[in-house]
């Protein structure tokens, strides 16, 4: 998320803050100061497994949870929800502790990841039952459903049932529902697992657009580095039940610190603005695409892209070139990744004897070169 975007969230949420503490009932950061937000230490033995993670958030913070396959983002999500007992640990929302608090009664909202619609209920009241579970009359439950849906631009949609919904419609539902109930804590399991590629894509930039808006905290679990960088501000990075590195997206691409992370965060990626084949990126140089877009993008490419030179190239087709200088290496299986800064910052993947050839240290001076048809711009 960008500064602009994160102020105009704090703002919002200063002045709206007081309105959801009484929607929910749950008590604001009064006079005594207790801290706002999510302050949690989730501690769950299942077997030989056991999650230990700490995780803090302030109202507005988009955190999300990666990890492979087993680490046990899940399982924080559920003990965060009270879905799964924690055998140790504390959570407290907005200064209340909720260890003890039954889900239903938790000011917490969750997507999961196949959405959970009920099929026999259309989307208005699939919505509805969010606010219904959290005492609405059926009145006030449907009214706030519609409100929901209209703001999420399917209110069109408000009388089919699930089976009559596109993936990407179903999500932004789920995604009603949950937040309907004026959560201090949206929870999200994999939001955009169930869509496919194409999908995905016009989802995730609505997703961002929402969870911008949204005041409270948000906590997403995803596998997708894209879907991490793009939607959240901080990202926490947990292998075998353990926190091993978080940090601002941009942190962890750049300084991965478990081959794990490094595989995962394989991209390099810039916001800016795109005219045409043309991404101009912020406080950057230009970057030309393959895609033909306008306004405010990211653009994207593996450090496997990137060609080095010791001298500006002259034949090159590559329409992308960069003189940058050496600021590290660090060696990756076979690989070396060179960190390179200058008029964009970048890493390079080459080979060992690559590396060699160019004789490649610290401080070098390199050109860099990126074909157009290897990077990869979507709207932001
Ligand atoms: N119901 C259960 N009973 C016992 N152990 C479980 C249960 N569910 C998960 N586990 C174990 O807890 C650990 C963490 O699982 P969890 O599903 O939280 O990981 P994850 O990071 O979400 O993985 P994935 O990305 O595959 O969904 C795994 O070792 C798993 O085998």
């Amino acid at each position: 998320m960008t500064h602009t975007e994160k102020t105009q969230k704090a703002e919002k949420t200063q002045n709206t803050e007081k309105g959801a503490y009484e929607a929910t009932g749950v008590p604001g950061p009064g006079p005594s100061g207790a801290p706002a937000g999510l302050d949690a230490h989730l501690v769950v033995d299942r077997g030989s497994f056991r999650l230990d993670v700490a995780l803090t958030a302030a109202p507005g913070d988009v955190v999300a949870l990666l990890g492979p396959n087993g680490a046990g983002k899940t399982t924080a999500l559920r003990a965060l929800a009270g879905l799964t007992p924690p055998t140790g640990g504390h959570l407290r929302l907005d200064g209340a502790v909720l260890d003890r608090t039954a889900p239903e009664s938790r000011p917490v909202g969750v997507v999961f990841q196949d959405y959970l619609l009920f099929p026999h209920l259309t989307a208005l009241d699939n919505v509805a039952f969010g606010p219904r579970c959290h005492g609405a009359t059926k009145a006030e439950a449907r009214a706030q459903a519609a409100e929901w849906l209209e703001r999420m631009g399917l209110a069109e949609h408000a009388g089919a049932k699930p089976r009559r919904l596109s993936g990407g419609q179903a999500q932004r539902v789920a995604l009603a529902r949950a937040l309907a109930t004026n959560p201090r804590l949206l929870l999200l399991d994999e939001p955009l697992a169930a869509l496919d590629a194409r999908t995905r894509l016009e989802v995730r930039t609505q997703l961002r657009r929402h969870l911008a808006e949204f005041e409270a905290v948000a906590v997403l679990v995803t596998h997708d580095p894209l879907d991490a960088m793009v939607l959240a501000d901080r990202l926490v990075v947990i292998e075998d039940g353990r926190v091993v590195q978080e940090g601002t997206p941009a942190d962890i691409a750049r300084h991965p610190r478990t081959d794990y992370i490094a595989h995962l965060v394989g991209l390099n990626l810039y916001k800016g603005r795109a005219e045409g084949h043309t991404v101009h990126v912020d406080d950057g140089p230009a970057i030309t695409t393959t895609e033909d877009l306008t306004g405010p993008v990211f653009v994207a490419f593996p450090p496997s892209a990137v060609t080095l030179h010791r001298d500006r190239p002259t034949g090159s087709s590559a329409r992308n070139l960069w003189q940058c200088e050496v600021a590290g290496l660090e060696t990756h299986g076979d690989q070396i990744r060179a960190d390179l800064t200058g008029e964009l910052p970048l890493a390079a993947d080459l080979t060992t004897v690559a590396a060699a050839e160019l004789d490649l240290h610290p401080g070098a001076t390199v050109w860099a070169t990126v074909k157009a048809a290897q990077t990869h711009a979507y709207p932001a």
